[in-house]
């Protein structure tokens, strides 16, 4: 499969464009870095490669459709703030059960604790919450993940637990991640080819 961003603009309802003519394609296995400066729009342009926003001009294709509006959405993006993807009135168990049913491999390998799956979302750690969002955002309707700062806020050990189960289910299935990082170590590790936000973008 392929996904493709074709001359993506954003611009702000204060008339500011963030970016203009951002094109950028994702083959299924392939592990491709963004990189960029604090505010620049890696975050927003994200939003966009997944569906949750619609952008100001340009479209966003996969295998040369638009993408779809309905139903699991073959896009997963897992944010950097946890907290800010999980319903709040939902314990544990039914977030992570909301798209499909992670199986209990997946939940040993990513670390939850059965424990948690009957906390609320406030009961946990921001690190403890992401292994939910990673978990919810791995069903086998995926096919290419948004991984925006998927593991800032982890510890070293948890950020290598974690991003070793995404690899192998990757692999597995043969799933193209985009990586949005400022962690230059992390970017060099998992990634085919790391891109500078502002080498697609001509503000
Ligand atoms: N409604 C709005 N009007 C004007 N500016 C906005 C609006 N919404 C967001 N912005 C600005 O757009 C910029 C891009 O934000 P975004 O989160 O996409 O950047 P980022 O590169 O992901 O940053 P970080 O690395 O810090 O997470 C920010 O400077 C933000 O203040």
């Amino acid at each position: 499969m392929l996904l493709e961003a074709h001359n993506i603009g954003l611009r702000h309802p204060n008339g500011h464009w963030l970016f203009r003519n951002l094109s950028i394609s994702l083959r299924s296995g392939e592990i491709v870095g963004i990189r960029g400066p604090s505010g620049c729009g890696k975050t927003s342009f994200a939003r966009i490669l997944s569906g949750y926003e619609q952008p100001s001009e340009g479209v966003v294709l996969l295998d040369n459709s638009p993408l779809p509006k309905t139903n699991y959405h073959p896009v997963q993006l897992i944010y950097q703030h946890p907290e800010k993807a999980v319903n709040h009135r939902w314990k544990m168990s039914k977030i992570l059960n909301e798209g499909w049913t992670p199986d209990d491999h997946l939940l040993t390998s990513l670390g939850i604790e059965r424990e948690w799956l009957n906390r609320w979302p406030n009961e946990l750690s921001g690190g403890e919450l992401q292994r939910f969002c990673v978990a919810r955002a791995l069903g086998p309707k995926t096919k290419f993940l948004i991984a925006d700062e998927m593991t800032t806020m982890l510890d070293a050990i948890s950020q290598a637990q974690i991003w070793q189960s995404v690899l192998d289910i990757a692999q597995k299935r043969n799933l193209g991640i985009l990586v949005v990082s400022h962690d230059d170590h992390l970017l060099k590790r998992v990634c085919s080819r790391v891109i500078e936000f502002h080498n697609i973008s001509y503000k």
